[in-house]
């Protein structure tokens, strides 16, 4: 099922379960806005390169319009559409004042050099600027984006709007970023993986993990995992998976890592088939690259029983009731990934008050909203006798609801 069509099946059943009135469904589930533009580049050998660009703005009942903005291939405005609905239900069930919005340029970023990307950056960025800003949508890094993408961003706009920090977050900590941004997604994910955990009696801490994916947020998963004394067993990224039944030494992949290695060269491990990655035994799987990566094939076979979803829509709706039959324990993206966007409005407050907190005042106001937002989802689940995706999806849409009740947005 494509990942738009994913996304709104769900929001539907969380419509029907919350008993919202169809015009108000039907208006929270049209985007305010999408952007296509198209962005021409000349390439270091001089010839002239044309690249697709998104930006789909879907909801503001809340506040500004949050997410992140993505460089990969397989961007196309049916995925951009669902990531950006996606934002608004993940910014409600955190508790943090934003809508949802996503973007993306349909590029390969590890094909393109440091100019070309910047280049193609600020020939994006002179596109949305009238489209964005600190008080209307705020971008972000996600998939083949990072903090120097940002910084970009933010100096091509202020060059048309004056210095302008709040515009995006995930910002250098030089321009602006706030401690421990790099790290907040990953570190949410860890939180949430404590707090599932503990509800079955279990910890981080004796359990096995598997992770797919590598970069921002499964390496910092996979550190802090490994910090608090989880075994990860076996590792994968777009160049292969590795396994080592007695636990990956993640500081050592870490240096290997950060000093040009690819996975399949690190000596603590064995190369596997990256097709065998997410039907591994172990206790929690942690999905943390592209989207639709668990569905109705892979699915029977899945042996984990807990699945932490770091990723955005890894898991189809096929695949969901799947793994509901076999009763895996699915912890759904929306407030799993949360920790990334907490953190992004820790960034945008600091920058509209100039004011720069600690890092350990960022960590411990996220473990508070990872904490809160966990003991919101289990409420909706209770109250409203649903599994842990509905809760959140109830907790979300509601909100967002309510919200657009009350300044008379109702269709
Ligand atoms: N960066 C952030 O703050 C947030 C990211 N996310 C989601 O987390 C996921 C990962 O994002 P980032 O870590 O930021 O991206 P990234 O670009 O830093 O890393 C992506 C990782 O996925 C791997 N990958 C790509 N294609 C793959 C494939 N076919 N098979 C296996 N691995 C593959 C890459 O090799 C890389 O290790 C995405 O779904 C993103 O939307 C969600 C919330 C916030
Ligand atoms: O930090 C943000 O604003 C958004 C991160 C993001 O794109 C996501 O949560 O999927």
């Amino acid at each position: 099922m494509n990942a738009l069509a994913a996304t709104t099946r769900n929001f539907r059943r969380a419509s029907r379960l919350l008993d919202l009135d169809p015009k108000l469904e039907k208006s929270l589930l049209i985007p305010f806005r999408e952007i296509k533009v198209e962005c021409t580049i000349p390439m270091d050998d001089g010839k002239l390169a044309s690249f697709v660009g998104f930006r789909v703005q879907h909801d503001n009942a809340r506040g500004p319009m949050k997410g992140g903005i993505r460089y990969h291939p397989e961007v196309e405005p049916n995925e951009v559409n669902a990531l950006a609905q996606l934002m608004t239900w993940k910014t409600a069930v955190a508790a943090v004042p934003y809508g949802g919005a996503k973007g993306g340029i349909g590029c390969s970023p590890g094909e393109l050099s440091r100019s070309e990307l910047e280049r193609l950056t600020r020939v994006f960025t002179q596109k949305i600027h009238d489209l964005i800003g600190t008080h209307t949508d705020v971008p972000a890094p996600d998939m083949g984006t990072n903090a120097q993408t940002m910084a970009w961003i933010l100096d091509e706009y202020s060059k048309f709007h004056g210095h302008s920090p709040a515009v995006v977050t995930g910002k250098p900590i030089d321009l602006g970023g706030s401690l421990g941004r790099d790290a907040a997604t990953g570190r949410g994910v860890m939180y949430a993986t404590e707090a599932l955990l503990a509800e079955y009696g279990k910890s981080i801490s004796g359990s096995t993990f598997v992770i797919q994916g590598f970069g921002n947020v499964g390496s910092w998963a996979a550190q802090l995992i490994h910090e608090r004394g989880g075994k990860i067993t076996a590792l994968g990224d777009v160049t292969g998976s590795i396994r080592n039944k007695a636990g990956i030494d993640i500081p050592a992949l870490m240096k290997h890592r950060n000093d040009g290695g690819a996975l399949k060269d690190f000596h603590g491990a064995e190369v596997m088939d990256s097709a065998e990655l997410l039907v591994l035994d172990c206790d929690v799987l942690i999905p943390c690259a592209l989207g639709g990566v668990l569905n109705k094939d892979n699915a029977p076979d899945v042996k984990a029983k807990f699945i932490i979803e770091a990723a955005n829509h890894p898991t189809d709706p096929e695949a969901d009731e799947i793994l509901a039959k076999k009763g895996v324990i699915v912890l759904p993206d929306i407030y799993a990934n949360s920790g990334g966007v907490i953190v992004s409005y820790f960034e945008w407050v600091q920058n509209i008050q100039g004011f720069m907190w600690d890092e350990e005042k960022v960590n411990n106001e996220l473990e508070k909203y990872m904490r809160s937002g966990f003991h919101h989802t289990k409420a909706m689940c209770k109250s409203l006798d649903c599994d842990l995706r509905m809760g959140a999806f109830t907790l979300g849409v509601n909100r967002v609801a309510r919200a657009t009740l009350l300044r008379g947005w109702e269709a």
